[in-house]
């Protein structure tokens, strides 16, 4: 049938007809309430090893534009945190909104930010494939990073630069050997919880990370992503803004802090 979307008929309110986990006990986001998580002085540092790292394109994939990794084989990993084993680089993107008030997913003692960066990783320890990876409660860790308006960031201008030549549905570019840890902030900060993909089929698979520092980047920036669309071409044009999927019940669920 029609796939989902963020529309109003196919939106976030209505995922649940076609994925029932959208009601479950560890949906992401979440809103981020910091007086309530909890300081947890055993979390070992986060590592994030992304020396070896060859992107490969740079995508419209209808809901979002995603940088995609080569993770055939040893590549960009993090691990420690909260996590068990190394999880593998596969694609970064973003959620953004209409104006730079609004985009992010997860808010922050219900502050949303302009957009939040997502930066997806997989079990390669323990499966074989991302799809199986994707499926499994211990298969994913999402970095999340929030976006804010401000001073122009000179990492980002290597994908902004890039939207134009994604700008529809199906549309991809090459885009060689882009370095992620550039847009990391400078703080190694975070917050921890167990949730889920933010987007059909919504599976209960991620260990989220979210930084706690947001980066910084121009309004000019913000609006080369406004520019995207939802829609392809020949298509009648749909604005690719708003991607994001409200906070959800926290369902019981604790939300471990790295700092004090
Ligand atoms: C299993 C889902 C996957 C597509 N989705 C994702 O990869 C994904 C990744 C991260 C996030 S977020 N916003 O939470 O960071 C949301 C969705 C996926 C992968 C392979 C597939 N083959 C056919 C369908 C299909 C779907
Ligand atoms: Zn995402």
């Amino acid at each position: 049938g029609h796939p989902w979307g963020y529309g109003e008929d196919d939106g976030p309110a209505s995922w649940h007809k076609d994925y029932s986990i959208a009601k479950g006990n560890r949906q992401s986001p979440i809103d981020i309430v910091p007086s309530e998580t909890v300081y947890d002085d055993s979390l070992p540092p986060l590592t994030v090893s992304y020396e070896h790292c060859t992107s490969v394109n740079i995508s419209n994939n209808g809901c979002s534009v995603a940088v995609e990794y080569d993770d055939s084989e040893q590549g960009p990993v993090i691990e420690g945190g909260p996590l068990e084993d190394a999880y593998r680089l596969k694609q970064f993107h973003f959620h953004w909104g209409h104006d730079d008030c609004h985009g992010s997913e997860h808010t922050v003692d219900g502050k949303t930010y302009a957009s939040e960066l997502h930066l997806v990783h997989w079990n390669a320890s323990k499966y074989q494939t991302f799809g199986e990876a994707a499926a499994a409660p211990d298969g994913l860790a999402v970095l999340g990073v929030f976006l804010e308006t401000g001073e122009e960031h000179q990492g980002l201008h290597k994908i902004t630069d890039a939207l134009y030549m994604v700008k529809f549905k199906g549309n991809t570019t090459d885009l060689k050997d882009f370095n992620p840890k550039c847009l990391l902030p400078k703080s190694p900060n975070y917050w921890t919880y167990p949730g889920s993909l933010t987007t059909p089929p919504l599976h209960e698979s991620v260990a989220w990370i979210i930084f706690k520092e947001p980066i910084e980047v121009s309004e000019k920036q913000m609006g080369k992503f406004r520019m995207l669309l939802f829609s392809e071409e020949e298509e009648n044009e749909k604005c690719m803004e708003n991607n994001f999927r409200p906070p959800q019940p926290l369902k019981g669920r604790k939300v471990c802090a790295s700092f004090n």
